[in-house]
């Protein structure tokens, strides 16, 4: 297990870390998310004793890595896949690492068998693509055949096959009971990876919890409603009749309504009511992408220009028709295309097996 207790780091004036508590358990592949320049780097170079904290600590198995035993046999990393004397073969490479270490030779070769490199391990590394540079790092990782394992962006730069053999060796390594640590900013890659989300913005512990519970936590679920395309005043008297019920209700940008605030039986019931015929009713149910987004979007540093309220408009008037009483836009702390009601107001987050807690796979057991 990993264990940060307080953790703090600065650079000058700069706080790259501020008071970071976590534990990473294993069993389980716990994916470590934030923005760019959030701390993400410096928490796992701290972790790995290669830069010191300036107050707090951070332990592997209870020792501070420095002090592990044999740290290479506990704890394997992939850091910075750039980080190989191109002048090397692959083997070559990793066999130095072996011989530092006292690993036998042999194991060199059953890694690099692991990572698919067994065909190119005499060829220099220097003319390695990105996803070969990135094997070669996850086999440097897997030498020591450690319990524990920390992976800093380890799908830079692979192809989808390699993504796929990346995601199946975390969860296999955490199917074995190692801890497994992983860093990401690929959003629909960590959903199918981790079990287990550590998120940090602007050096600070945003959410310690299962995937699940931060989607619920971070997210409202929202109905999408059509009505025919060629009625427009079915569309505004089921929009007046959603929002006397007590519904909020936003136009997307290929006209159908979302709506958030009332059951989609309910919806159904009252469109019947009002004579509206359906086209579509279904539940919109928000990713780890929609969930990231709304959590971090105060924590972020840089940023691009673009409207993210763009594609998501009040309801216009058709041409003629007595405009509908004005759709109530869902009162948030900052409105954006990733920002739903508040957790807690959206009627349809009751999933009670999705809690908001620091809970970890083993609790379960
Ligand atoms: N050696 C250093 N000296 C000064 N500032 C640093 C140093 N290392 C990191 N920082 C600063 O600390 C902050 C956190 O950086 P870090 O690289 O840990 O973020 P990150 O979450 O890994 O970012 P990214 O996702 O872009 O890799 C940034 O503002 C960075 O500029």
């Amino acid at each position: 297990m990993i264990e940060a207790v307080g953790l703090t780091k600065r650079y000058g004036d700069k706080t790259a870390v501020y008071n970071l508590s976590f534990q990473v358990r294993p069993g389980a592949v716990t994916g470590f998310l934030g923005p760019n320049g959030s701390g993400k780097s410096t928490t796992m170079r701290m972790i790995l004793g290669l830069d010191n904290p300036t107050s707090g600590s951070v332990t592997i198995g209870g020792h501070p890595y420095r002090q592990l035993p044999n740290a290479p046999r506990q704890v394997g990393a992939l850091l910075d896949a750039k980080a190989v004397h191109g002048g090397r073969s692959a083997r070559n490479h990793l066999l130095s690492l072996a011989q530092l270490a006292g690993i036998p030779a042999q194991r060199v070769d059953e890694v690099l068998g692991v990572v698919g490199l067994q065909d190119v391990a005499r060829r220099r590394s220097k003319g390695f693509s990105l996803g070969m540079g990135q094997r070669l790092g996850i086999a440097a990782a897997l030498l020591g055949d450690p319990q524990v394992l920390l992976f800093d962006e380890p799908v830079n730069g692979l192809d989808p096959e390699g993504i796929l053999w990346v995601r199946n060796l975390m969860k296999k390594l955490a199917a074995e009971g190692r801890t497994v640590f992983v860093s990401s900013h690929l959003m629909s890659e960590m959903a199918l990876t981790a079990d287990h989300l550590i998120v940090i913005g602007r050096g600070q512990l945003l959410a310690d919890m299962t995937v699940p519970a931060f989607i619920s936590a971070n997210s409202a679920d929202f109905a999408r409603v059509r009505t025919p395309q060629d009625a427009p005043e079915q569309r505004e008297k089921l929009t007046a009749a959603l929002t006397e019920a007590g519904g909020q209700v936003l136009s997307e940008r290929d006209g159908a309504l979302r709506v958030t605030g009332l059951p989609l039986p309910r919806i159904s019931d009252l469109a019947h009511g009002a004579d509206v015929r359906l086209w579509e009713l279904s539940p919109h149910q928000a990713s780890l992408e929609e969930a990231y987004m709304r959590l971090t979007q105060g924590a972020v540093d840089y940023r691009s220009t673009e409207d993210q309220l763009a594609g998501l408009q009040p309801p216009q008037p058709a041409y003629g028709h007595t405009p509908p009483p004005a759709p109530v836009v869902p009162d948030v702390p900052q409105q954006g295309w990733y920002a739903p009601p508040p957790p807690g107001q959206n009627p349809y987050a009751t999933d009670p097996s999705a809690k908001r807690t620091d809970d970890h796979p083993e609790d379960a057991r």
